[in-house]
């Protein structure tokens, strides 16, 4: 990746990593320019939080969309968004049989496959909310690619615009939109330096050879996501978080043109300042550092495991001293590096000893197996010579404290 720039022009260091116990913070490659874009970055320390995060956002569009006009229109997409989505169950209030759910992309296979998107939507939220059926638009199965589009494009025409209304151009104004991504900075089935992602017409177009399998699938079209009142990009996980570094660097580069890779939805291309209806409209992008449960550290089992190993120790004085002397050596051995490091070409010159002794190394004993036997006989000498020694230490020393008793 290259360089981060600060506002101030100097580059930003790489780490994306927050202090552990904030559930949300400031995403520090996101510079926003009110001007330019109304996108903003709410940036999750887990996945966990994360998922709260978008839970508590997609209840409160719900009732601010409720209270417009009477209906939420939620849009959303596949993957490891609607694991995040699990969160909305229990939560207290929603509305849910003014819900109205899409989906931003489908997989066109049966709905009992575990590539359907609405599948996995179901099982993570849709069965255990009270969202009336007939208001959860699926893909219709069976259907050619190409009907299938069409007959799902049907089902959005054939909405109430009070439910589902058009904006100027005709395109459909979703309330929320979630969108997941791909590393390779896909949306909904919008690939990079793809034809169906630049099109300017139509709501849902089919696509055939999806680079991602399955290769049959549906998608909305980039102006009509972008017609949507609210888009947000979920993007959870360490996975993410080259694409996310690298679509808000463009984003930043080049803030009045649209985005090159389809992650934040390009903005409509207009001259000079948006208009008041565009900077309603906001744009959202979650993102969270994956925390595996491996990952945790039990700190107390550690401490303990410490406590029984000194415990054990018999000569605790010697330990202490043998300790102390191997900072000393370490310090003094560091002191060196850098007085070396301080001599003009002398680190180089070093780098090319050290090189030259290795290439020997693997030559002389590694290379060969008569060699690597031969290496193995001389450790196992050695280890011998080392036991030896240090069982004639011990010998003489019992046998000076038993001389000194007499
Ligand atoms: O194929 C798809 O992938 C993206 C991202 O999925 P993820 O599992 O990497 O989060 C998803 O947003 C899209 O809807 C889906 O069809």
């Amino acid at each position: 990746m290259g360089a981060h720039l600060m506002p101030s022009g100097a580059a930003a260091p790489l780490s994306t990593s927050k202090g552990a116990g904030l559930a949300e913070t400031e995403h520090m490659f996101f510079y926003p320019d009110k001007d330019a874009t109304n996108v903003s970055v709410r940036q999750f320390v887990n996945a966990e939080l994360g998922g709260t995060g978008l839970a508590n956002m997609v209840k409160n569009a719900a009732e601010e969309s409720i209270k417009k006009h009477g209906a939420f229109t939620l849009v959303l997409s596949g993957g490891s968004l609607l694991k995040a989505l699990g969160k909305l169950v229990g939560m207290k209030g929603v509305d849910y049989a003014k819900w109205h759910v899409f989906y931003a992309d489908e997989r066109n296979v049966p709905h009992d496959s575990d590539d359907c998107t609405h599948k996995g939507a179901h099982e993570a939220f849709l069965s255990k909310v009270a969202i009336p059926e007939q208001q959860v638009h699926k893909l219709r199965e069976g259907l050619n690619v190409q009907d299938a589009a069409t007959e799902y494009a049907g089902q959005l025409l054939g909405l109430d615009p009070s439910v589902l209304p058009r904006n100027s151009e005709g395109f459909p104004v979703f309330d929320l939109i979630l969108l997941g991504v791909g590393p390779d900075g896909h949306v909904a089935s919008l690939f990079p330096n793809r034809t169906q992602t630049s099109a300017r017409e139509g709501w849902v177009l089919p696509i055939a050879d999806s680079p991602k399998p399955p290769p049959e699938r549906i998608t909305l079209t980039m102006p009509a996501i972008n017609s949507a009142r609210h888009v947000a990009v979920v993007a959870f996980g360490a996975g993410k978080a080259e694409i996310v570094q690298r679509v808000l660097e463009a984003a930043r580069l080049a803030p009045r043109s649209p985005v090159s890779a389809p992650l934040l939805p390009a903005r409509p291309q207009t001259i000079g300042r948006p208009s008041i209806s565009q900077s309603r409209q906001a744009r959202d992008l979650l993102v969270a550092r994956a925390v595996d449960k491996t990952e945790t550290v039990d700190v107390d089992a550690i401490v303990k495991d410490l406590q029984t190993k000194w415990d054990g120790v018999e000569n605790k004085t010697s330990v202490v001293v043998y300790a102390g002397g191997a900072v000393v050596l370490l310090w003094l051995s560091s002191s060196l590096v850098g007085a070396v490091n301080a001599v003009p070409l002398l680190p180089k010159l070093l780098e090319l000893v050290g090189l030259g002794y290795t290439s020997w190394f693997v030559y002389r004993y590694l290379l060969f197996k008569s060699s690597r036997e031969e290496l193995l006989q001389d450790v196992d000498e050695l280890k011998r010579k080392i036991a030896g020694a240090a069982q004639d230490a011990k010998k003489s020393t019992s046998s000076k404290s038993s001389g000194s008793s007499f």
